[in-house]
């Protein structure tokens, strides 16, 4: 059966998603498709009604950001049914949409997911954390908690901008042990980014030779190399240009990454912040996801 199951985060993108109702029940009636709408009602429900609908429906489509993706995909994952991935982005940042080439704009998005096209995506496991864009250590994953705090106060890019800011003035380097496909070296880093897609922060391209089908990771280390350093670093960032500035940022490829600490480090997954302690230990699972994109 060609059927499609849409599962909206009513609150993703400060509430967007449910203007693009409308839209999907006109695009799904023109094209003559059995389909059905589901609103969330609170966080992580989208992975339960992705793996109850796993098995009835062809495609379950996210609807919203990051957050909401990951937790359809964690749902389709852990039923292993063969269902594919659509997704309409609907989030602030939108990030893996943009690996995948899925338009923001909410009307393209539906186009494509009428069109079909089909692509088997690499699946992340950092820990016990399924992850299908980025998973970063360091510096990042502390302005993302550190910005939390602000937002509180302060709305937008300002919060974001005092958090990085709060951030890099109390950061300290962090001492790891990485082992990179069985290799081990001891490093001084400021952020290391694991990366199956691209972008993060809506739009940084901190890991811009990553591939989302490749069958590996790409990862990008970004030594100690001070903070009025980083600050320069940063605009390259946003560009994908940074990896050209080799005696600050090392670039690997690899199936397996550990990174092993003696103090309690953070992992930012898609903007969502979870401590780690001793290892994070990344590897890519034997699943690929079908996903429809361009
Ligand atoms: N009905 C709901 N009420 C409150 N929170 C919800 C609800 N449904 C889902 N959520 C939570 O909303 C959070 C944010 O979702 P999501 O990441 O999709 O949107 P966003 O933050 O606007 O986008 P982005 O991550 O691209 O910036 C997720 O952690 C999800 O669990």
């Amino acid at each position: 059966m060609d059927n499609i199951l849409f599962i909206i985060n009513p609150v993703a993108g400060g509430g967007r998603t449910k203007e693009i109702i409308p839209l999907i029940k006109e695009t799904m009636e023109k094209h003559e498709k059995d389909y059905q709408i589901m609103l969330t009602s609170r966080p992580k429900e989208a992975i339960n009604i992705a793996e109850d609908n796993a098995h009835k429906f062809k495609t379950v489509v996210a609807v919203g950001g990051d957050g909401t993706i990951n937790e359809v995909a964690k749902g389709l994952i852990n039923e292993n049914k063969g269902t594919s991935l659509g997704i309409i982005p609907g989030g602030t940042g939108n990030d893996l949409s943009r690996s995948l080439n899925i338009p923001s704009n909410p009307k393209e998005a539906l186009e494509i997911l009428v069109k079909g096209n089909k692509k088997n995506i690499d699946v992340g496991l950092i820990n016990d954390h399924y992850f299908l864009n980025i998973a970063s250590v360091g510096l990042d994953a502390e302005v993302v908690i550190n910005t939390e705090k602000v937002k509180k106060k302060v709305k937008g890019k300002t919060a974001y901008v005092i958090g990085l800011f709060n951030t890099l003035f109390r950061f300290r380097n962090k001492e790891v042990i990485l082992e990179i496909d069985g290799k081990t070296c001891k490093k001084d880093i400021m952020l290391i980014a694991v990366g199956n897609g691209k972008y993060y922060g809506g739009g940084m391209k901190v890991v811009p030779m990553a591939s989302v089908d490749d069958g590996h990771f790409h990862m990008c280390l970004i030594k100690n190399v001070g903070k009025l350093k980083i600050l320069f670093l940063f605009p390259s960032i946003f560009r994908g240009k940074h990896t050209k500035y080799k005696k600050y940022v090392e670039v690997h490829k690899a199936k397996n990454i550990k990174i092993k600490t003696e103090k309690e480090l953070y992992l930012n997954l898609d903007g969502e912040v979870f401590p780690i302690k001793n290892e994070a230990f990344f590897t890519i699972v034997d699943y690929k996801l079908n996903i429809i994109c361009d």
